[in-house]
């Protein structure tokens, strides 16, 4: 059982001087899923995923990644260049940090460097890289693969951070608001190359402040407030979602509108259906969307 997650966390907790950042949080993430982290504003997301990463130190709990302790490379830098005071090899690190993909807010540019040469080089530093070109047509970069960094928009930018996270061919990848500043045709394009990446085996988590984006992508969302969890689910169960009552709205005969919560709205429309004798003016049947229930689990 536990071969088959790629993340186990148990009470975590991390704090910045007197403010707890992450207070207690237990997480578990299959391998091959696609994991969303919702939350507000400093939730604690962002500090609960640079911990999985090994780029931030914990106070406390006890936390495998890939079957290894990330607390024990923190410190390190991609290609294990520098080994900081973890008690692993640099070779240990380094065959760790080439299985992790990170796409980070904004990784910059690279000055007078191509979208190509970039990517190109940074596939020098995994074993077992993807080819670069294939790679930058995949994010669709394909048209700017000769275009200086420098040039980028900033959604092409994402992209290219996007490119430099996968071209390790990581099995675990980890996306930061990755959708943040694309057009919503980048966005789609977006979400079916993680449906690829997911479809060939990679387990992903992401954060992110898109309700939709987690509905469309994940298999499990967790939500997190004030450095808790307050619920793991799939988004389709998330807070007793799918028992939630049905709004049906419809017209009456004068053309007053209608309002009715109901917990069988099939019958509801049925017995409209026959009172109206075929169709329902204006009939609307609605359920809350994930975004009123993640917005009522946070207490808005
Ligand atoms: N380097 C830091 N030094 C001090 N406090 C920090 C640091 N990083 C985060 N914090 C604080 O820790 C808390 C959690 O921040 P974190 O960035 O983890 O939240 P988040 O859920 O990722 O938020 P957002 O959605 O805004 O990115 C916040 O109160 C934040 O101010």
């Amino acid at each position: 059982m536990e071969d088959e997650l790629a993340i186990s966390v148990r009470g975590l907790r991390k704090a910045y001087g007197d403010n707890v950042a992450v207070a207690g949080v237990d997480l578990d993430v299959h391998r091959g899923e696609v994991f969303a982290l919702l939350g507000p504003n400093g939730a604690g997301k962002t500090t609960t995923v640079e911990i999985l990463e090994g780029y931030r130190q914990r106070d406390a709990g006890q936390v495998n990644v890939l079957g290894s302790d990330p607390g024990l490379v923190f410190g390190s830098r991609l290609r294990g260049s520098r080994a900081g005071s973890a008690p692993t090899s640099r070779r240990q690190t380094a065959d760790w940090r080439s299985r992790v993909g990170i796409v980070l807010q904004g990784t910059g540019e690279f000055d007078e460097l191509t979208v190509a040469e970039v990517v190109r080089h940074f596939s020098g530093f995994y074993p077992g890289a993807d080819d670069p070109d294939k790679v930058v047509e995949r994010v669709g970069l394909g048209a700017k693969a000769n275009a200086r960094t420098h040039t980028l928009s900033g959604g092409q930018k994402r992209r290219l951070d996007v490119a430099l996270g996968i071209i390790g061919r990581p099995e675990l990848l980890f996306l930061d608001e990755p959708t943040t500043g694309f057009d919503p045709e980048a966005r789609r394009e977006f979400w079916e190359l993680i449906r690829d990446l997911a479809a060939a085996g990679t387990t992903i988590v992401l954060t992110t402040h898109y309700l939709d984006e987690a509905e469309s992508l994940a298999d499990r969302v967790g939500v997190i407030a004030a450095g808790r969890v307050i619920e793991v689910a799939p988004p389709n169960l998330l807070g007793n979602r799918q028992d939630a009552l049905a709004t049906v709205s419809w017209r009456t005969p004068d053309g007053t509108p209608e309002t009715a919560q109901s917990a069988t709205p099939t019958a509801l429309v049925a017995e409209l259906a026959a009172r109206f004798g075929g169709e329902v003016p204006g009939l609307t049947v609605t359920r809350p969307t994930l975004e009123d229930i993640y917005l009522s689990m946070i207490g808005h």
